[in-house]
This record gives C-alpha cells, structure tokens and sequence, in this order.
C-alpha cells in the first residue's frame, strides 16, 4: 500500500497528512451532493493521519512512530513550502526513514507552476504556496457559483480571495497572533509575552491589567482585521462569498468570524488536502509525477 504524504511546510510548523486514495478517484460523492460540486472538482480528500512538528522539537522519533502507524511500503510526497530550511530538514528525515526501512521514496515540491489553479496575480512565483494551496482546497469545497475567502491564521494570519471561476485573486497578509506578542515584548520595555495559550476563549475587551490588556488587544484586534478584510473583500462580488479558516489559531476564533451575509466554515487541514488534490491531480496528467 503506498498512498500519499501530504507535507505543509510553514514558518512555525510543519504539517504532515496521509490520505490513503490519493490518486484513486473513488470518494465523489453521489446524487443530490454531486450536483452541487463541478464536474472536475470531486470532494476534497481528507488526511487519515496527521502529525505537527514544531521546528525547535527533535523530529526522529515522532516521525517514525507516526510512519509506523501507517504501515506503508513507499513514501509517496508531496510538499508545499514557505520555509526553506524547514523543507530541506524534513526532506531529509523522510529520506532518512525510507532508507532505514528500505522502502522507496518519491518527492514532489508543489509551485505555482505545478498547481491546478489560475493564479491573477503579478508574481504567482511569490506568493507563498500556502495560500496556493488552500485555494486549491477551496475550489473543491466550495459551490460551483460561489466564490471562496480563504483565512489563514499561521504564523503570518492571510485572507484571500477565490473567485467563483476557481481564479486566485490574492488577497491581505498581516501579523499573526503569536507574531504580534511578540513584536510587542522585543519593541518594548514594559510589556511582557503573552502565551498563545492564554489565549484560548474570549477576553474581555476591557483589560484590568498589562497582561489582559494584551490579551483583549491580540485576540479581538486579529478578529477585527479578519471581518474587515472579508467584509472588504465581499465588497467586491456580486455573489456571496464561502468562508474556509484554517491554521493554528482558527480553532479559537472561528466562531467569531461569521457575518450576516455569509457562512464560515473552519477546515482544519486545507492546505493538506489542497496539497493531496494536487498531486491526484498531477498523477493525472499525462507527463505528471
Ligand atoms: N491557542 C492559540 N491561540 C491563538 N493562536 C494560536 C494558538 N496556538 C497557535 N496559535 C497561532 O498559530 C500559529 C501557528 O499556526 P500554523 O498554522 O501551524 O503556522 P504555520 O503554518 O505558519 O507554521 C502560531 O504562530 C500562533 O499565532
Ligand atoms: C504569508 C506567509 C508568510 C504565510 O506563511 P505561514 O504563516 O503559513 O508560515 C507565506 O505565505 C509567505 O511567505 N508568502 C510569500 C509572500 C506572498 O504570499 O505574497
Ligand atoms: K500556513
């Protein structure tokens, strides 16, 4: 069984996720479903597994206990990155791996080039592949007719736009929350660091010392900029947008996006399964990996 390992590469974290089909075209979804997707985009494949390694961690281990867990006898990649050295260290744990376990091992890196999706932007080769990648996602969840915003809350927080033709149209990129607290530790002398864990659930936007108001600043100060920008971004169509959020710190926001004129929905693994979509998809042209 070989399957494949989808890989996103970000500045804080790198995401693995196996999807045991890739490739297969067996999980389009039949009768009334089916009519409200586009013929070429079937559903969206979703990993059986996936592991999170942060960069200051050891990675040996977890990476294989993770492999052991899926009993696979070639490691099948596909990797999307924005950070270099991060991609060129787990590149070389899985090749590592494969060489212990002496299985075969075939890497993809995903670009603009290689993507399903027309990109409407100056430079496609600098926008990050991340945000390629979750547009790809979107363009299998998402209504045929509808465009997609797609929020992104990683180290950088993006809000892009989709539109309904499936083009990227690119979009906002700002701090994201951990950033953020950070900057405002080192550029000042009074104010301390606030964990990201202390931001779980909702603060009082009236904080009653330095630390809350910290607190209130980062996380309804991300939620703000987030509706401005889809609202802004919505400005511009005639149809209602989906919404998809994903990224570390959408768990703890997700319910707060939503607007009146549109549905949010929180897909934890988009750029995953926007990585699996496109190697099925390269797997099916006709000189593709
Ligand atoms: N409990 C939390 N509350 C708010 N933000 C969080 C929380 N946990 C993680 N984050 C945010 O998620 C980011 C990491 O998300 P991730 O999607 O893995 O980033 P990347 O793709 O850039 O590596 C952190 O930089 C931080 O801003
Ligand atoms: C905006 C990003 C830093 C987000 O990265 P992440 O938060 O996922 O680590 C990344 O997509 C990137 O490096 N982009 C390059 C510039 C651009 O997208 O236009
Ligand atoms: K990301």
């Amino acid at each position: 069984m070989s399957g494949l390992i989808a890989i996103d590469v970000g500045n804080s974290r790198v995401k693995l996720g196996y999807f045991p089909a890739a490739g297969a075209c067996d999980n389009a979804p039949e009768g009334a479903a089916a009519a409200l997707l586009p013929i070429a985009a079937p559903r969206l494949p979703e990993p059986d597994s996936t592991l999170g390694l942060g960069s200051d961690e050891s990675w040996d281990e977890p990476l294989a206990a993770w492999l052991d867990g899926l009993s696979i006898d070639t490691l099948r990649v596909a990797i999307g990155s924005v950070c270099g050295p991060a991609a060129e260290r787990i590149v070389a744990a899985l090749r590592d791996e494969a060489q212990r376990r002496s299985c075969e091992i075939n890497v993809v890196g995903l670009t603009h080039e290689n993507l399903p999706l027309v990109t409407r932007v100056e430079a496609p080769e600098r926008v990050g592949v991340d945000r390629l990648l979750t547009a790809v996602a979107a363009n299998r969840l998402r209504r045929p007719d509808a465009p997609a915003i797609v929020v992104d809350l990683g180290t950088a927080i993006t809000v892009d736009l989709v539109s309904a033709d499936g083009g990227f149209e690119g979009g906002a990129i700002l701090p994201g929350v951990r950033m953020s607290a950070r900057a405002l530790n080192e550029q000042t002398e009074a104010l301390p660091v606030s964990e990201m864990v202390e931001l779980d659930g909702s603060p009082d936007a009236v904080g009653k010392e330095t630390l809350s108001a910290i607190r209130a600043g980062l996380y309804w100060g991300a939620v703000g900029a987030i509706r401005e920008l889809i609202a802004r971004q919505r400005d511009r169509l005639t149809v209602t947008p989906q919404v998809f959020l994903t990224g570390g710190a959408a768990p703890s926001v997700a319910r707060l996006i939503g607007g009146p004129d549109y549905v949010v929905r929180h897909a934890p693994h988009l750029a995953l399964s926007g990585a699996a979509a496109a190697a099925e998809s390269l797997a099916s042209t006709p000189g593709g990996a």
